[in-house]
C-alpha cells in the first residue's frame, strides 16, 4: 500500500505579506524606576504576569485548531481511513473496471450523497465502472449516508471515506486508475446553511472543485467532467422560465455565489487545460434516500410527529413554489451528460486544443408551491399538518424557480416524466420503510 502523507497547509505558520516596520516598546530607566516607588502597581503588574502565564500554561495547545475544528463540519480523516484500508488501490481499479470495453470509468465524488448514490447506483447498474468519494461529513445524519454506502457496497460501488480538498489523495487516486469520467457531486448544499456556515460553501464548492479540476487537469489521460451547479445561481431574476442565456450575477445566497463562481472556474479549467467540462443546475431534486435538511423531508418528518411547519410566503402573500425535480429524472439527465461529453484535449496540464464546455438547466418545467407540496404530503401520510405561514425571512430563499429546459431536451434527450405527486408517493414509501423500521432520527 502506498503510504499516503497528510496534508499539512492548516499547520503553515501566519506570514505577513510585508515585514513592515517593527517598533519595540520603551521600558526606560525613568519608568522602572517610577515602577520601584509604587508598591501597590509592582504587586498588582506582579500577579498580572502570573496569571498571563497560567493561563498559556493551562490552555491546550492547539486552541486555533480547536475552534477551526469547531467551525468546520466533522470529517474522518482520510489517511486515518487509508491507512485502514491496505488494498484500497486494487479495491479501486476493480470497482472502476467497466463490464465492456465501451464502458465508463467513473469516479463519483458525492457518492454518499443523495444524486451521488443514485447516479453510481445507475452508471453500475448499466456496466460501467464506478468509484466514489465521499468525506460523510456531519452536515446531516452521517447514518444515512453510511446506509447509502451500504446500498453502494452491495451493488460493487467502492466508495473511499476522503475529502476532493485531499490533493495527495486524488493524485494517488487519479495515478492508480484511468478515469474516463468524473462525476462531480460533492458539495456544501442546502442554501439556508450558509448563514450559519459560510466558510464550508468556500470549503467545498470554490476549494474542493479547484482541488478536484487540479487533479483533473494534471492526470497524463485527462477525464471528461460533469458537474452539478444549481438553479440557485438564477438569483432574484424574475423573467421565468430560467433559461441558460439569462444572467446569473444577482445570487441571493452565498450557496448560489459557490456554485456560480464554480461555474467561471469550470470555464477558466476548461479555456487553459482543455478539460471537457459540463455544468448541470439542478433544480430542487428529491426524493428516496433524500436529504434531511430539504424541507419535503423534514415537513414529512414534522408532519408525522404533530409538530408545526413553516411555510412561507413572500411580499403581500405572494406565493413562494419550486421546480421540484424527482431524483429518477435528474439521473437521467446526469448520464445523458456523461454519454455525450466530448473528450477532454489536454494531457498532464497541457492544452492540446479547445474542448467542450457546456451548462444545461435539469428541472420539471412545473414549479409547485409549497402550500401544494404541504398538501401532498397530509394526503400521502393522512395526517393533518400544523402549518404556520410566515413571511419568507432574509436566509438566501428566492420566491421561485422554473427550469425552461429546451436545450437539455435537444442535446441531452433530457426529458422529466415524474410530477410532484408521483414522486413524492415514492419518498414517503422509502421513507415510511427507512424509519420506521429502523426507529431512526432523520435528523
Ligand atoms: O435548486 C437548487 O439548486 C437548490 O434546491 C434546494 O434548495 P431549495 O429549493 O431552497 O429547497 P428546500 O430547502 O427544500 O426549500 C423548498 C421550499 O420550501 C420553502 N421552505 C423551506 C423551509 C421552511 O421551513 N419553510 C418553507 O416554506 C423554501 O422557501 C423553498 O421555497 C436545495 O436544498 C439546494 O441545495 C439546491 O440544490
Amino acid at each position: 500500500m502506498t503510504q499516503l502523507k497528510p496534508i499539512l497547509s492548516h499547520l503553515d505558520p501566519i506570514i505577513p505579506s510585508s515585514t513592515g516596520k517593527f517598533k519595540p516598546d520603551k521600558f526606560s530607566a525613568y519608568s522602572f524606576h517610577r515602577l520601584r516607588c509604587h508598591p501597590r502597581l509592582a504587586f498588582w503588574s506582579f500577579l498580572s504576569v502570573i496569571f498571563i502565564l497560567l493561563f498559556f500554561c493551562f490552555s491546550p495547545p492547539d486552541g486555533g485548531a480547536a475552534a477551526a475544528k469547531r467551525r468546520s463540519l466533522h470529517t474522518s480523516s482520510y489517511t486515518r481511513r487509508m491507512h485502514l484500508d491496505s488494498n484500497w488501490e486494487l479495491k479501486a481499479r476493480n470497482s472502476a473496471r467497466p463490464r465492456s470495453k465501451t464502458g465508463f470509468s467513473v469516479l463519483v465524488t458525492g457518492a454518499a450523497g443523495f444524486v451521488g448514490t443514485h447516479v453510481s447506483l445507475s452508471l453500475k447498474r448499466r456496466g460501467d465502472g464506478v468509484v466514489g468519494l465521499d468525506n460523510f461529513n456531519s452536515y446531516y445524519d452521517p447514518g444515512l449516508k453510511k446506509a447509502r454506502k451500504s446500498l453502494l457496497d452491495r451493488a460493487g460501488v467502492y466508495v473511499i471515506e476522503a475529502d476532493i480538498n485531499d490533493a495527495v489523495l486524488l493524485r494517488k487516486l487519479f495515478e492508480t486508475v484511468h478515469f474516463t469520467h468524473v462525476m462531480h457531486l460533492a458539495a456544501q448544499a442546502g442554501v439556508r446553511y450558509a448563514m450559519q456556515n459560510p466558510n464550508s460553501y468556500i470549503h467545498s464548492n470554490v476549494n474542493g472543485f479547484v482541488s478536484l479540476l487540479e487533479a483533473c487537469k494534471n492526470a497524463t489521460l485527462q477525464p471528461s467532467i460533469v458537474w452539478a451547479s444549481s438553479s440557485s445561481v438564477y438569483g432574484l431574476n424574475s423573467k421565468v422560465p430560467f433559461s441558460e442565456k439569462d444572467r446569473t450575477d444577482r445570487p441571493a445566497s452565498l450557496y448560489a455565489a459557490t456554485k456560480k463562481a464554480g461555474e467561471e472556474i469550470a470555464h477558466t479549467y476548461n479555456h487553459i487545460y482543455g478539460l471537457s467540462i459540463t455544468g448541470l443546475r439542478f433544480f430542487t431534486v428529491y426524493g428516496p434516500w433524500g436529504r434531511p435538511d430539504m424541507a419535503y423531508f423534514f415537513f414529512t418528518k414534522d408532519i408525522l410527529k404533530g409538530k408545526e411547519i413553516k411555510i412561507f410566503e413572500g411580499a403581500d402573500h405572494a406565493t413562494v413554489a419550486r421546480d421540484f425535480t424527482y431524483v429518477d429524472d435528474v439521473v437521467k439527465g446526469c448520464l445523458a451528460a456523461l454519454d455525450t461529453a466530448k473528450k477532454s484535449t489536454g494531457n498532464g496540464g497541457k492544452k492540446k486544443g479547445a474542448a467542450q464546455f457546456r451548462i444545461y438547466n435539469l428541472g420539471n418545467t412545473n414549479p409547485v408551491p409549497v402550500a401544494d407540496l404541504v398538501a401532498i404530503l397530509e394526503k400521502l401520510l393522512k395526517v393533518k399538518a400544523k402549518k404556520k405561514v410566515l413571511a419568507m425571512p432574509r436566509n438566501g430563499d428566492v420566491l421561485f424557480t422554473h427550469a425552461n429546459i429546451s436545450l437539455a431536451r435537444k442535446e441531452l434527450g433530457y426529458r422529466p416524466t415524474t410530477d410532484l405527486e408521483t414522486g413524492l408517493k415514492k419518498f414517503v414509501k422509502w421513507y415510511l420503510r427507512y424509519y420506521g423500521s429502523k426507529k431512526k432520527s432523520a435528523w
